[in-house]
């Protein structure tokens, strides 16, 4: 957040064909600010996220390289933890690879945010509204930071919400932004995010880059590997945009609402985000376009067409890259969010892995979830791997050996010791933390309570505490057996499910 910008300067009046917004809805719907009840709503930073920096900081895509494991991440958390690459880094390597010599090259981001969301018809811009309790454009934002090459973002908001931005930045501990204040277009504010990053801008802190992306913040799975991809044909040829298939055929109407013509389907595709651009190719062509492309225009690549015979590139985007638009696709967005991120446990135990009864535990959550990442360490003394682990991370299981002497315990008390786990329950939901325990009629141990709130501190939506304890040392294998696959299926099924009913209870397999 280095410096607000007033709007861009005049543009020269040249009409246009293309692409155009609908002049009935044309201009910027403006005053709509983001309410103190979302705010209120925003979680914690994520712990250890200030670990991140070293991820962003690299300020030149040196060798047009997606950047190291845990330094470009998508935009939910987790997704690395199964250790496998991510599906898109060999495709990012291969665009890579196709680049000749290993380039330099300084990228830059603007994320136009600064609409009002009038389809999404609730009062909240739809970049701000809640998803999982964290607002849209921190997942965008999320997205673009992690990727290391990435230099500069600039955000454009409205002014009645530059504060509500600078608390989100805040609080989810977004590096390298810059904010600057929107125009009462789209292109009007992306004409002024590239003002900022233009040189000799007083007071300028930016660098103008060799590259800019352009992103729509409410597009917020947008992967390292198409921004690579972009980004290298926009090098190449100046101008790249991301394209899917046309859902349904397009129709043109005729005054007295019949049909005109139809497009062949097959021959046209629909102009998503990210686009890169040359910054000089786009700079330029939003200084010379006229008033009328600035307020009914839609497409940035038309505009490098038609003020720089600048070909577009176009690179087949992912269908999750579609712009977030009427109040369903929130509902889309926390789905796909969901599913992604409750396939994904971290188990963190102290105790060793191979160990009889707890490997075949974790044989049995792998059974019920695609990812698990086990680490190995005394709770609530993590060291950096764990920290590195816990800021990617939505969901926890605890494993804690813990030792009760049966014969001298009677049962009464030993429930009662684990009462703790309400309590505490109740003191970590402030953080947006849901908490439960299983307690598995096996083994021995002994849990610290206090012990878990550091640990979990800024965990965003459910840390499991799996209390391992004993009833009968000598119960049969099978029966055993029986009892860790209903431990691990109730695991995955309290993370998947994410009730809040579940909160601060003790739940026995
Ligand atoms: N004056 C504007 C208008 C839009 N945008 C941004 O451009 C992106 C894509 O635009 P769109 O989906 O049309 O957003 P809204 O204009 O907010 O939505 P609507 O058209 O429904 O009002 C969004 O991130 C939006 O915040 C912007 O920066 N400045
Ligand atoms: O897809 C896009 C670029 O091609 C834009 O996101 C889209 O055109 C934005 O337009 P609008 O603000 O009217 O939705």
């Amino acid at each position: 957040m280095r410096r607000l910008r007033a709007a861009a300067g005049p543009a020269r009046e040249n009409r246009g064909a293309g692409s155009q917004r609908c002049p009935g809805r044309r201009t910027q719907r403006r005053g709509r600010a983001v309410g103190d009840g979302l705010l209120a709503q925003l979680r914690p930073p994520r712990l250890a996220s200030a670990l991140n920096t070293s991820s962003s900081a690299a300020g030149s895509l040196a060798a047009m390289e997606p950047g190291p494991p845990g330094g470009s991440r998508p935009a939910e958390p987790g997704r690395r933890l199964s250790g496998a690459p991510l599906a898109t880094s060999a495709s990012s390597r291969s665009a890579a690879r196709a680049e000749p010599g290993r380039l330099s090259l300084a990228v830059a981001a603007v994320l136009p945010a600064g609409g009002s969301g009038e389809r999404m018809g609730v009062p909240t811009p739809k970049q701000f509204c809640p998803i999982l309790d964290r607002p849209l454009i921190s997942y965008t934002l999320q997205a673009l930071e992690r990727v290391c090459w990435i230099k500069d973002i600039v955000v454009v908001v409205t002014r009645e919400n530059m504060e509500a931005m600078r608390s989100i930045i805040r609080k989810y501990q977004h590096k390298h932004i810059s904010l600057v204040e929107a125009g009462v277009t789209r292109h009007r504010s992306i004409f002024n995010g590239l003002n900022a990053l233009a040189q000799d801008q007083p007071d300028c802190k930016l660098c103008k880059p060799e590259v800019v992306i352009i992103h729509d913040a409410v597009r917020p799975f947008v992967e390292e590997d198409v921004l690579l991809k972009v980004v290298i044909a926009a090098k190449a040829h100046g101008a790249a945009g991301a394209i899917r298939p046309l859902v349904s055929t397009v129709i043109s109407p005729s005054a007295d609402g019949c049909l005109d013509h139809s497009l062949e389907r097959a021959r046209y595709r629909a102009s998503e985000m990210p686009q890169a651009f040359l910054f000089d190719v786009i700079y330029k062509a939003y200084q010379q376009c006229s008033d009328y492309d600035l307020e009914f225009g839609t497409e940035c690549l038309h505009l490098a067409l038609k003020y720089c015979d600048t070909k577009a590139k176009l690179v087949e985007g992912s269908p999750d890259l579609w712009k977030v638009t009427y109040k369903r696709d929130l509902y889309t967005a926390e789905s796909i969010i969901k599913e992604r991120i409750s396939q994904e446990l971290c188990v963190v135990m102290d105790t060793k892995e191979e160990k009889e009864p707890i490997s075949y535990l974790l044989e049995a959550l792998r059974n019920e979830l695609n990812h698990v990442k086990v680490t190995c360490g005394a709770l609530g003394y993590a060291g950096r791997d764990t920290q590195h682990i816990l800021e990617q991370c939505y969901s926890f299981a605890c494993v804690n050996v813990h030792f009760f002497d049966f014969k001298l315990v009677p049962l009464s008390q030993r429930m009662e010791n684990l009462m703790w786990i309400r309590e505490f329950a109740k003191e970590v939901k402030k953080r947006n933390i849901l908490l439960c325990g299983l307690l598995i009629s096996y083994s021995q141990g002994s849990v610290c309570p206090g012990a878990y709130a550091d640990l979990f501190q800024g965990v965003p939506h459910v840390a499991h505490l799996l209390t391992w304890r004993s009833a009968s040392p000598k119960q049969d294998e099978q029966k055993l057996q029986e009892t860790l696959t209903q431990g691990a299926i109730i695991i995955a099924a309290l993370i998947r499910e994410r009730s809040l009913g579940f909160v601060g209870q003790l739940l026995v397999a």
